[in-house]
């Protein structure tokens, strides 16, 4: 079946598209990569959702305009990736998250439950009924809503893509996601015993997010990123500051657990700006101490909440090409060998995009989506709400401007 994949994620930078071709279904999926590009968000756009994203209120009718916005130029990634090839059978996409809340943890005493918390809440723009309209083909969007209401975090769900696409026979790993946020899968040897109930995986906190924001304030707007690590590289780390840093309730949390732009945005980077301002850091360290908050909280987060440290580190997402970070998580995890998904076969760049498509083939197929002991549902769910189209072929999209 071929399946394009959409994911825009929390780095707002634009639309990951993967036209892929799939086979099998779980032990025996495969995945091909048939094309893979990124369309960059319209700035105008992509401001509009980092405003609403950091708690702007709009109108609902700004809301709409938004939402259609969004599923508009989704609908033209997949319609731009997949030109020149056979047109897909299915889309799955992701969405933009602009609001995410995960669910609060049951208060108990004595082993009972006394205060019952409300469920979570995840918002992604981008409504799939409109992507399919627009390209003609069947669309599964909202994938985080099932897994919320059956009291998970709703995140992360590449976990059980990763397992079957990522699990070794005889290494244990880690799949770490370097976004905006960070998120990991722990995949033990595939001759563990239960060996799908033994996947792990949480969000480990901010990945690229704080230093991408901090490079933008640090250069006035001329730098969005800090390219291969090259300006944090130059400086020292702060290590009595990521001390304090971690002390934070997020990285002491065990899973499950996810976050975001709610937690790790603006605010969070001003209060590291004036702990900085406490060691007179210099713009390079005050950057190299960042990179290094991102490379000990993952590190931490795997001595602390995995049965035992992974063989391997299998890097994805923009972060992967941070030089000095991946040298740092090296650094702090001696007994793994830290490279890139690229180097096991599959594509670094686009790899949760694959991942969405992976999830729409499930949910095509019935099958579940999500591992209960990553999001902390009560059950295993197919995720996603399809988006049939009947014959009559897609919509112009000219015809709905934004
Ligand atoms: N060459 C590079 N050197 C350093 N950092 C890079 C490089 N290329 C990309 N990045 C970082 O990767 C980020 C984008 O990563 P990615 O597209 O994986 O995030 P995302 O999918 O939006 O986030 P998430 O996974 O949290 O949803 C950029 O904002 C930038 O910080
Ligand atoms: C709410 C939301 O969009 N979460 C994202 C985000 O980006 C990384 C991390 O936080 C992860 O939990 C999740 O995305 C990936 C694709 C996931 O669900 O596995």
């Amino acid at each position: 079946m071929h399946v394009i994949g959409l994911m825009s994620g929390t780095s707002v930078d634009g639309i990951d598209a993967a036209l892929v071709e799939i086979s099998g279904l779980e032990t025996d999926l495969q995945v091909k990569l048939l094309a893979g590009a990124t369309y960059p968000y319209p700035e105008i756009l992509q401001s509009q959702i980092l405003a609403v994203g950091a708690g702007k209120p709009i109108s609902m009718a700004e809301f709409a305009a938004l939402d259609d916005a969004i599923a508009t130029q989704f609908a033209q990634a997949a319609l731009a990736v997949q030109a020149g090839h056979t047109p897909a059978d299915l889309i799955g996409s992701h969405g933009q998250t602009v609001y995410h809340r995960p669910p609060k943890k049951d208060q108990r005493t004595n082993d009972k439950v006394v205060s019952s918390s409300p469920l979570g809440y995840s918002l992604q723009l981008g409504r799939g009924a409109a992507i399919a309209h627009l390209t003609g083909i069947s669309t599964v969007s909202n994938f985080r809503v099932a897994d919320i209401a059956a009291g998970g975090q709703g995140a992360p769900l590449v976990p059980r893509v990763d397992a079957y696409l990522l699990g070794h026979a005889t290494q244990s790993r880690c799949v770490q996601n370097i976004g905006g946020i960070g998120n990991v899968t722990y995949l033990p040897a595939r001759s563990t015993a239960n060996w799908e109930q033994q996947v792990r995986g949480w969000d480990t906190g901010p990945g690229n997010m704080l230093l991408d924001l901090a490079v933008q304030q640090l250069s006035q707007g001329a730098k969005t990123y800090d390219q291969d690590g090259a300006w944090a590289a130059t400086g020292t780390p702060c290590q009595v500051l990521v001390e304090q840093w971690l002390q934070q309730d997020f990285f002491q949390q065990a899973p499950p657990k996810s976050t975001g732009r709610e937690l790790f945005g603006l605010d969070y980077l001003k209060d590291c700006f004036a702990d900085a301002g406490r060691y007179q850091l210099s713009d390079a360290d005050f950057l190299a101490t960042l990179t290094e908050l991102t490379a000990r909280s993952i590190a931490h987060s795997y001595g602390a909440f995995l049965p035992q440290l992974p063989d391997q580190v299998l890097l994805g997402g923009g972060g992967s090409r941070n030089l000095y970070l991946k040298q740092r998580l090296q650094v702090h995890l001696p007994s793994a060998s830290v490279i890139t998904t690229d180097e096991v076969g599959l594509s670094a760049d686009f790899k949760e995009a694959i991942a969405f498509a992976v999830l729409a083939y499930w949910r095509h197929h019935g099958i579940p989506g999500n591992l209960p002991q990553v999001t902390g549902a009560a059950k295993a769910i197919a995720l996603g709400e399809i988006h049939l189209v009947a014959t009559s072929g897609r919509d112009s999209i000219e015809s709905h401007p934004h």
